[in-house]
């Protein structure tokens, strides 16, 4: 969307707001629909007429090329000339949606309506600076202001580990982050831990095919979860605020960057629970680090501290944690300011290059381990732990 006609029609134009702008989606409304998606689709519609504040000219154009296509299809309009400058951006916006069917242009409103009401709705009413739980989600809290949202891991008392509602949530966050109109995503955690990692009591709740049917189901849900980090299109960043382990230390392979605080430690103790490695980490840190020290940690569990991720390319940066938070958030409302479409494009440059070799790989890793979880090895270490004879 970092279209030059359109920022031209910006500044040469003050009324672009009325032009692009809530009543070009409503002057469609009266298509009505029969099926319940049709429903959904309609009450954002309807929603978008409530939002208090703004969404600013891009999400605007979203809205409106997702509008379009939804109820039109594919733009079959004759593209409008060089100087009908927001025309032509409304064009583009609408055109570049190629094929898209409308079923999913349709479900892509719907989303990009909530995420927007949701953090509208947080930025306006929330202090800055301050977390304000979203009813959206029971085991995260997520914000959106200055041009970023926030996903805070929210379980401290069982140190944030991750069960499976907690996997569900992040994909959800992420999607709607990936669409929101913040510019950057942050990851961290609330309270002393950043993550213990896998919740080990999701091993606990057997369905009725068994322990092959749970093994399965596990190694489904983790490779959807990794392909979201995998996919993720805007910079994603996380603020480690204390100790991790387990998969939130592997997908930090998948991130941007990764700034910690010097209380952070890092462990992966894979072989410790009969486990093997997830989140891309056979590859990612590999590449990072090189294979010796990777082995050092994925095969034989070496905890790093702060210092030592950092010093091995794990870590972009450690802060002393009594000033962790102010001197990392100064640093991301700096990055937040940045053009958002060239921070987008640079990523997608980037990954775009690896993220055929990172879903090959993480399809692996998660076959390997549905294998893993159902050895002897791994059923023993998850009863030592949940019968508490074992703290790593
Ligand atoms: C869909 C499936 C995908 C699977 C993907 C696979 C991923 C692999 C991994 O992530 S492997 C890593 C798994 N994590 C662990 O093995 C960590 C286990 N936890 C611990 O060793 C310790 O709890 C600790 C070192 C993190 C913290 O120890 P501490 O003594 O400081 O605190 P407590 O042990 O008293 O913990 C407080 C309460 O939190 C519960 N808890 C902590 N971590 C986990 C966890 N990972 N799973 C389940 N529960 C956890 C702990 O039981 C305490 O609960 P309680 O107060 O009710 O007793």
């Amino acid at each position: 969307m970092a279209n030059p006609a359109w920022r031209l029609a910006q500044r040469s134009c003050p009324s672009h707001l009325q032009v692009v702008s809530f009543p070009v989606v409503q002057l469609h409304m009266n298509r009505t629909a029969m099926r319940a998606s049709q429903k959904d689709f309609e009450n954002a519609v309807n929603q978008v007429k409530l939002l208090k504040k703004d969404p600013g000219n891009e999400v605007k154009l979203k809205l409106y090329a997702l509008y379009k296509q939804a109820t039109e299809g594919p733009c079959d309009m004759p593209k409008p000339g060089v100087f009908d400058l927001i025309n032509k951006a409304k064009w583009d916006a609408w055109n570049t949606l190629g094929t898209l069917p409308k079923e999913t242009a349709r479900q892509n409103y719907v989303d990009l309506v909530s995420s927007l009401s949701s953090s509208l709705e947080s930025s306006s009413q929330v202090e800055p600076g301050t977390d304000r739980k979203s009813t959206a989600y029971e085991t995260l809290m997520v914000t959106s202001e200055d041009g970023i949202t926030k996903i805070t891991l929210n379980r401290p008392a069982k140190k944030n580990a991750i069960n499976i509602e907690m996997y569900h949530e992040i994909m959800r966050a992420l999607k709607a982050a990936s669409k929101d109109d913040s510019s950057i995503t942050v990851l961290t955690g609330n309270g002393d831990y950043y993550s213990s990692g896998n919740d080990l009591t999701n091993f606990t709740d057997i369905p009725p095919g068994g322990v092959e049917e749970k093994a399965k189901n596990s190694a489904i849900l983790l490779r959807e979860f990794v392909g979201c980090f995998i996919d993720f299109p805007k910079p994603l960043i996380a603020m480690v605020n204390g100790p991790a382990v387990g998969i939130s230390v592997t997908i930090l392979g998948l991130f941007d960057a990764v700034y910690a605080s010097d209380r952070a430690t890092f462990h992966t103790p894979f072989s410790h629970l009969g486990q093997s490695p997830e989140g891309c980490s056979s590859y990612t840190f590999l590449k990072i680090m090189g294979p010796a020290k990777a082995t050092e940690m994925l095969v034989f569990g070496k905890k790093l501290t702060a210092g030592e991720a950092c010093a091995q390319g794990l870590v972009t940066e450690v802060f002393p944690d009594s000033t962790f938070q102010k001197e990392v958030w100064t640093r991301l409302k700096a990055f937040a300011k940045l053009p958002p479409n060239a921070m987008r494009i640079s990523k997608e440059v980037i990954r775009n290059r690896e993220k055929e070799k990172l879903h090959a790989v993480n399809a692996e890793e998660c076959s390997v381990l549905q294998e893993r979880w159902l050895s002897d090895e791994c059923m023993n270490a998850v009863v030592n732990f949940l019968s508490r004879k074992s703290n790593l």
